[in-house]
């Protein structure tokens, strides 16, 4: 199932659009207008955190967060907000796919975690970790075909575990345009999609699905083509986000 648009709780109709079109915002903003990578990964992994803060409540920070961070840009945004619950005193573990894979900002965040006093866990531990709450940032919207190897193996220990998951930008294993998966995904409690959200996100994978704000101004929009509302962000830098009824039966 795809949607075109959704709705805010208020009622403000946001417009979903496809991966590809997400790309482009993406290169534009990092090409052309700004923000940077550095700038918008910080944003994510910022407002990521804030949400596993609001989910968790009186139980923060006594509650074991275990984070799972794959290779890419989606594992950066969760790498980011290992620090952040870390540096705010949180009990975080941190999982990277392959760390030997992580390059640029990813693998800059990766450092920047080791100066924190979060753990660092190797995949071969994830038998012994428990967890209230799991962070997927595994898989985010370059997941191309069915999920594989290491991510696989992670997409499987989340699914086979009773803690919640906050998925990162879209479960892992789930085709944010189309909302397939065509091998082993992620049921999230929760989804924290960035900037703009995707058609692929009206899955029963998403759960509760979010918006976070990762500071893209109006003009990287103008030049991509995509409307959004200017009140989206005057509650804050994340928004709930609910199916709009004027979609149903999209194909
Ligand atoms: N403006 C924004 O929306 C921003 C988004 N951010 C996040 O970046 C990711 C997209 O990052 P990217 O590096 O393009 O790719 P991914 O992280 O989605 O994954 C790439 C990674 O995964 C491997 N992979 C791909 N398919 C499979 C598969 N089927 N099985 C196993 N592994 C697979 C691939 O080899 C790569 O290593 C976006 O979702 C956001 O979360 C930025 O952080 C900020 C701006
Ligand atoms: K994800």
């Amino acid at each position: 199932m795809t949607v075109d648009t959704f709705r805010t709780l208020t009622g403000l109709v946001v417009p979903a659009i496809t991966t590809e079109q997400m790309r482009e915002v993406d290169r534009v903003a990092v090409e052309e207008v700004g923000p940077n990578l550095y700038q918008m990964m910080e944003k994510a992994g910022r407002s990521l955190a804030a949400l596993c803060v609001g989910l968790l409540g009186d139980r923060w920070p006594s509650a074991p967060i275990v984070v799972l961070a794959g290779t890419g840009g989606n594992g950066g945004g969760g790498i980011c907000a290992a620090r952040h619950l870390a540096n705010h005193g949180g009990d975080v573990t941190l999982v990277v796919s392959d760390p030997t894979r992580l390059h640029g900002v990813p693998a800059d965040q990766l450092a920047l975690y080791g100066a924190t006093r979060g753990r660092l866990a190797p995949v071969s531990d994830l038998g012994e970790l428990e967890a209230e709450l799991v962070v997927d940032a595994v898989l985010g919207y370059s997941l191309c075909g069915a999920a594989h190897g290491t991510a696989a193996e992670l997409i499987r220990w989340m699914s086979s575990g009773t803690a919640p998951v906050v998925s990162l930008d879209v479960p892992s294993g789930v085709d944010s345009t189309t909302g397939m998966a065509l091998g082993a995904y992620v049921r999230a409690t929760n989804t924290m999609t960035l900037a703009v959200p995707k058609t692929g996100l009206d899955s029963d994978a998403v759960g509760a699905l979010w918006l976070a704000d990762i500071g893209i101004p109006r003009e990287v929009y103008r030049r991509v083509g995509v409307q959004l509302s200017e009140g989206l962000f005057t509650t804050g830098y994340r928004v709930r986000l609910t199916k709009d009824a004027g979609n149903e039966g999209c194909g």
